[in-house]
C-alpha cells in the first residue's frame, strides 16, 4: 500500500511497457512503503539525474544503500512509470560520495548530515575500512567521544551482518519478518544452526514448525536418516498428538506415526526416544510418552488436588438448619443426591458435581453460594469461557469470570495449541486470596487451565468443580473432568434425577435418552424436539434455510441471528464451510449498499454474523449511549463470542463488530483471522454455550465424529427448541455410536499415584 492507502501490487503494475532488460542504479533515497512479512518494497532511487520509482521484494533495505538492480519498466494505473526489480545486489559504498550518503541518510543512530560530512572529510574512501577495523580512530574527530566510536563501529557492523544474515535466510524461503525473529535469537550463530541443525529453529522460535525446519533442512542438503531430525520429528508428532487432545502417546503410536512422517526406514526409533528422555524433552512412563511439560502438568495437577482434597469439620446439625433455612427461603426441597452434593461442597477441600441438563446443577451451585454467603466467606465463580461465565452470571445472580481473567491473564492471546499458554499474575507466588472457588462447565477445562488455576489456589480455599463429565471432552489436551472422577480419589456426587418435567420438555428426557444410548422415538406433535425428513444434503440446505429464517424465530420468539445452525464437521457437505456459505448468501445477500471484505476465502460483509476464534484479552471494546457517545470501555473478547458486522471502514481498514451487550469492537484488517462467519458453528465451538433454538443437520460423516457424546452436546445447548433436519438413520446410528474419540491422558493414574493408592 502506498502512503495514500492505494494497494499496489504486481498485478496492478503488470503492463509492460516493453520486455527490454534495463540496469540501473543509485542509492535508495526515499522508501515509500515496505510490507515486512513479505519484503515488498516501493522507494525512490535518482537515475542519471532523473528520480525512478522501484519496486520489488527485498530480503533487507535501508535508505541510504546503494543499489544495482535488473528490471523492467511497468506502468502503473496511478503512478504512471515504475522500474520493476528483478534481480539486484546491494554494493558497500565505495567512493566518498556513497559513504556520505550511507552515513548520512540517518540509518546510523547518532550520525546526523554533519557529523557524517565530518568523517568522510577526514578518512576519505577509507572511511568504511576504518570504522570496521580500527573504530577507535573515529576519536579522532572533533565531536566523537570513544564511546561513540564504538557505537557507530556496532552498528555498521551490526547491520552489514544482518543484511548479509537476511540475504542468507531468504536463499531458504523464510520470510522476512521471521528471518529478523531467528536473528535475533541466534546472531552471527545463525550459519552454523542452520547447516548443521536447523530443526533448532523449530525448538526455539514460535512459527516455526517442523515441516518448515524440514524444508530448510532439504534446501541445506541434511540427511534424511540424519539424528537430529528423527528427534525432532519425534516431538512433532508429540505436539500434534497435544493439539488432538492427548497429553501423551503410547510408544507403538509415536513410532508409527514418526515413521510416517519421517519416511526413513530405521528399525529403532524408541532408542531416539531414550535420548530425549535423557536430554529431558520427553518422559517415559509405563512406555507411554508425553512431551516433558504435559507428564509434569498432570503431576503437578494431581499432587495439587490430592492436596486440597481434606476434611474440614463441620457441625453436622448447624449445617442441616443453615440449608433448611435456605431451602425455605428459595422455595426448594433439595433431594438426597443433591443434599449431599451441597454438604459434601461444605464439608471437603474438593468437591465435585457432575449431572446433565435439568438435573440441578445450577440450584446446587445457588445453594452452596447461599451457605457459605451466609457464613461470610468470599467467593468466586468462573467458568471456562465468556459465554458460559456469562450465563453462570445470569442463573446465580453472583458475578462470574472466566477462569482466565479469575488467573488476572496477563497477554494478549491465547495460544490453544502451543501448551505455553497465556501468563498468569495469579499463581504460585501470587494465590488467589478466597475462601470457595466454584468453576462450572468444567467439561470444557483442558490441563493447561488446570493447571494453571491450581498453581493459584492455596491450601484451606474450597474448590468445587462442576460440569457434565458426558459432555464433548475439552478442545485442548487432556481429559480433566473425567480423569478426577475415574480416579475414584475423590468426592463426587453424579446427579441422574431430572426435575425439568418431562412434558414440559422432551429435549430434556430425549437429551438423557441419547445420553444412555436408548433409542428416542420421534414424536410428530413434539413441541420442542422436531424432526424434519430429509434424504441429500441439498434437500437438507433447502429446509435448513426456511426454518433457521422463516420458522424458528416466531416460533421461539427470537431474532434469526439467535437460531443458532451447528453441525459435527468443518468440512464436507453440510459442514460449516458449506453451510456458512449457502446461509450467508440467504440470510445476508450482497447489496450494493453493504460493504464487504475479502479475507482469505472469507467475504465479510455488513450485516453478517460472525464469531470471535480465540481469547483476546486486549483487545478494545466500548458501549454507546443511544446517541453514539461512548460511555463505557473494556477490555477482551472470547472465544465463542458471537456478534454483527456493523460497519466495513476502507479507509482506516477496519471492520466493526457488535457483540453480545452492545459492546462494539474495531478489528483492523490484519485481525480478521481472529474472526469467522457463524450462521453455522460445529458443535465442538458451542460448549458452553445456550441458545433458543439449534439446528443440526442429520447426515452422515466420518464416524469417529458422528458420536452420541457430539449428538448429546449439540442437543443440550437449546433452551426451547431442538430441530434435527436430514436423516433418521444418521440420528440412531449417531446415539448407537457411543465410541468416543480415544484420548490419551493419565491424571486419573498420577493422582492414584500421588494418594499412593
Ligand atoms: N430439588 C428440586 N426440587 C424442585 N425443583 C428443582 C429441584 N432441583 C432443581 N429443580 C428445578 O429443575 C430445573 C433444572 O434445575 P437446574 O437449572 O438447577 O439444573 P441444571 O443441572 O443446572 O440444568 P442445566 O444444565 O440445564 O442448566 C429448574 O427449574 C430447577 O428449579
Amino acid at each position: 500500500m502506498d502512503e495514500y492507502g492505494n494497494i499496489i501490487d504486481d498485478s496492478q503494475a503488470s503492463e509492460v511497457f516493453g520486455d527490454s532488460v534495463h540496469e540501473i542504479e543509485g542509492f535508495v533515497e526515499h522508501i515509500i512503503y515496505r510490507n515486512e512479512d513479505n519484503g515488498y518494497t516501493v522507494f525512490n532511487t535518482m537515475f542519471k539525474d532523473r528520480e525512478v520509482t522501484c519496486i520489488g521484494t527485498f530480503s533487507y533495505l535501508n535508505e541510504g544503500e546503494y543499489i544495482v538492480a535488473q528490471g523492467s519498466y511497468v506502468k502503473h494505473p496511478v503512478y504512471w512509470k515504475q522500474f520493476k526489480i528483478t534481480s539486484y545486489a546491494l554494493k558497500t559504498p565505495e567512493d566518498e560520495k556513497a559513504v556520505l550518503k550511507y552515513l548520512g541518510s540517518g540509518a546510523i543512530r547518532g550520525i546526523g548530515e554533519k557529523t557524517a560530512q565530518n568523517i568522510v572529510n577526514y578518512f576519505g574512501a577509507d572511511t568504511f575500512r576504518i570504522i570496521e577495523e580500527e573504530p577507535e580512530r573515529l576519536a579522532e574527530i572533533k565531536g566523537i567521544s570513544m564511546k561513540k566510536a564504538m557505537d557507530i563501529a556496532d552498528q555498521l557492523i551490526g547491520r552489514k551482518d544482518m543484511r548479509n544474515a537476511m540475504m542468507f535466510l531468504q536463499k531458504y524461503g523464510i520470510s522476512m519478518n521471521m528471518s529478523s525473529k531467528i536473528y535475533e535469537k541466534y546472531g552471527e550463530g545463525i550459519y552454523a544452526i542452520i547447516q548443521e541443525n536447523p530443526y533448532r529453529l523449530a525448538d526455539d522460535i514460535g512459527g516455526i514448525g517442523f515441516k518448515m525446519a524440514d524444508d530448510i533442512a532439504q534446501r541445506v542438503g541434511i540427511r534424511s536418516d540424519s539424528d537430529y531430525r528423527i528427534r525432532s520429528g519425534i516431538l512433532y508428532v508429540l505436539l500434534n498428538a497435544t493439539a488432538a487432545g492427548h497429553t501423551f502417546l503410547p510408544m507403538e503410536d509415536l513410532v508409527e506415526a514418526a515413521k510416517a512422517l519421517l519416511l526413513v526406514d530405521i528399525d529403532d526409533i524408541s532408542h531416539y526416544v531414550t535420548d530425549l528422555a535423557l536430554e529431558k524433552k520427553v518422559v517415559i512412563k509405563n512406555n507411554n510418552i508425553y512431551a516433558s511439560s504435559y507428564y509434569y502438568m498432570e503431576l503437578k495437577a494431581a499432587a495439587k488436588l490430592v492436596q486440597l482434597d481434606i476434611e474440614y469439620g463441620i457441625d453436622d446439625a448447624a449445617v442441616k438448619q443453615a440449608l433448611e433455612s435456605i431451602e425455605k427461603s428459595e422455595g426448594i426441597t433439595l433431594d438426597d443426591m443433591q443434599r449431599e452434593a451441597v454438604i459434601g461442597a461444605i464439608r471437603n477441600g474438593l468437591m465435585i458435581i457432575t449431572g446433565g441438563p435439568g438435573t440441578g446443577k445450577t440450584t446446587i451451585i445457588n445453594t452452596i453460594i447461599r451457605y457459605f454467603e451466609m457464613e461470610g466467606m468470599d467467593i468466586r465463580l468462573a467458568a471456562p469461557t465468556g459465554r458460559a461465565a456469562k450465563r453462570m452470571s445470569e442463573t446465580t445472580g453472583y458475578e462470574a469470570q472466566t477462569v482466565h481473567r479469575l488467573l488476572e491473564v496477563n497477554g494478549g492471546m491465547d495460544d490453544e495449541h502451543s501448551g505455553a499458554g497465556s501468563h498468569f499474575e495469579r499463581n504460585e507466588m501470587n494465590p488467589l486470596e478466597t475462601d470457595v472457588i466454584i468453576v462450572d462447565e468444567m467439561s470444557m477445562v483442558d490441563i493447561n487451565l488446570i493447571n494453571a488455576l491450581l498453581a493459584a489456589v492455596v491450601d484451606g480455599t474450597r474448590l468445587i468443580l462442576v460440569g457434565d463429565v458426558d459432555q464433548l471432552p475439552s478442545v485442548g489436551p487432556g481429559n480433566v473432568l473425567r480423569d478426577m472422577i475415574n480416579s475414584e480419589c475423590f468426592n463426587v456426587v453424579k446427579l441422574t434425577r431430572i426435575f425439568r418435567q418431562s412434558d414440559e420438555s422432551e429435549i430434556i428426557t430425549n437429551a438423557h435418552a441419547i445420553n444412555r444410548g436408548e433409542d428416542v422415538a420421534l414424536n410428530k406433535y413434539s413441541r420442542d424436539f422436531l424432526f424434519i425428513h430429509r434424504d441429500t444434503p441439498e434437500a437438507i440446505i433447502a429446509a435448513l434455510c426456511t426454518v433457521v429464517r422463516d420458522k424458528l424465530p416466531r416460533y421461539v420468539d427470537a431474532d434469526v441471528s439467535e437460531i443458532q445452525v451447528m453441525t459435527p464437521m468443518r468440512k464436507g457437505v453440510v459442514g460449516v464451510e458449506k453451510l456458512n456459505q449457502t446461509l450467508q448468501t440467504y440470510l445476508n445477500p450482497p447489496e450494493a449498499s453493504k460493504l464487504e471484505k475479502e479475507f482469505g476465502q472469507v467475504t465479510f460483509r455488513v450485516g453478517d454474523k460472525v464469531m470471535q476464534i480465540r481469547n483476546n484479552y486486549q483487545i478494545e471494546w466500548e458501549r454507546r449511549s443511544r446517541y453514539g457517545i461512548v460511555n463505557e470501555t473494556g477490555m477482551g473478547v472470547f472465544n465463542g463470542d458471537t456478534g454483527i458486522i456493523e460497519e466495513i471502514r476502507p479507509y482506516t481498514e477496519e471492520v466493526v463488530v457488535r457483540f453480545d451487550d452492545d459492546r462494539y469492537v474495531k478489528y483492523g484488517y490484519k485481525q480478521l483471522e481472529e474472526l469467522e462467519l457463524a450462521y453455522a458453528i460445529t458443535v465442538h465451538k458451542s460448549q458452553g454455550s445456550e441458545y433458543p433454538a439449534v439446528i443440526i443437520p442429520m447426515f452422515p460423516g466420518p464416524r469417529m465424529l458422528m458420536t452420541r457424546n457430539l449428538l448429546y452436546t449439540a442437543v443440550t445447548r437449546a433452551r426451547k427448541c431442538v430441530c434435527l433436519i436430514g436423516r433418521e438413520d444418521c440420528f440412531r446410528e449417531m446415539i448407537a455410536n457411543g465410541n468416543e474419540q480415544k484420548r490419551y491422558s493419565s491424571l486419573d493414574v498420577r493422582i492414584k499415584e500421588v494418594r499412593g493408592d
